[in-house]
């Protein structure tokens, strides 16, 4: 694990907002397309709002959610509704978006289809992951109820997740995914956090999902 630490959270989301940029702009000058996976939940805002306005082609990058809380989007804990408002917008509202919601009451019921959508955008080129307290990241939840099948290394893409700290159902991209991606960074804010990140690093994955990450991972802290 590489971390890197930053004097405030301004700096800190700016500096990954052009790390990112600077990435997808190194991928798009070497292949045709280009796919962003980024997190939902309180902290990437920011990071949106600068990438938003980066100066690339934006009409060949495919962004999606590394998971979605099973609720449509005019609900407030909808990550697709976060990502349209302060990513997809300005430059980056050519980007593609690849959705992990559909209009169904499970996200069982939506799982092939969604998982048909995101196949041909993957490898991921560039990973931003977030964390909870919890030490969960997308929604590999401590304690979920899926958790193992999600995290083996023949878990299909896309898997539909239920665990008690997670509120609503979730639709999350699985371990082998995420770890097939080709740059890896983790975005984390707070004392709390930076205990939870030591603490994973100390615990097997199945208690701290994130730690199945960190070898492959950058990880940004600002307090
Ligand atoms: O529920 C979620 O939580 C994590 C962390 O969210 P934060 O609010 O503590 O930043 C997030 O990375 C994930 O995408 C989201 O669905």
């Amino acid at each position: 694990m590489e971390f890197h630490e930053y004097p405030d959270r301004d700096m800190m989301m700016l500096r990954v907002a052009q790390r990112i940029a600077s990435e997808l702009g190194e991928t798009l000058r070497g292949a045709d397309r280009a796919t962003l996976s980024v997190p939902g939940g309180t902290t990437p805002g920011p990071v949106f709002d600068t990438l938003s306005g980066a100066d690339l082609d934006w009409s060949r990058v495919a962004v999606l959610l590394n998971d979605e809380r099973w609720v449509p989007e005019d609900n407030p804990r909808s990550n697709t509704a976060l990502l349209r408002r302060r990513l997809l917008t300005g430059r980056a509202a050519d980007a593609t978006l690849v959705p992990l919601y559909a209009r169904a009451p499970r996200p069982e019921e939506a799982l092939d289809a969604l998982s048909d959508g995101i196949r041909p955008h993957l490898p991921i080129s560039v990973l931003l992951l977030g964390m909870g307290a919890d030490m969960h990241t997308a929604s590999l939840f401590p304690g979920a109820d899926k958790l193992a099948q999600a995290m083996a290394s023949d878990a299909p893409p896309l898997m539909a997740l239920r665990a008690e700290a997670a509120g609503e159902p979730r639709i999350t991209l699985t371990l082998p995914v995420l770890r097939a991606a080709l740059r890896v960074h983790v975005l984390i804010t707070g004392t709390e956090k930076r205990a939870a990140l030591e603490r994973a690093r100390k615990l097997p994955p199945e208690q701290a999902p994130i730690a199945a990450m960190l070898d492959y991972a950058q990880v940004h802290w600002a307090e």
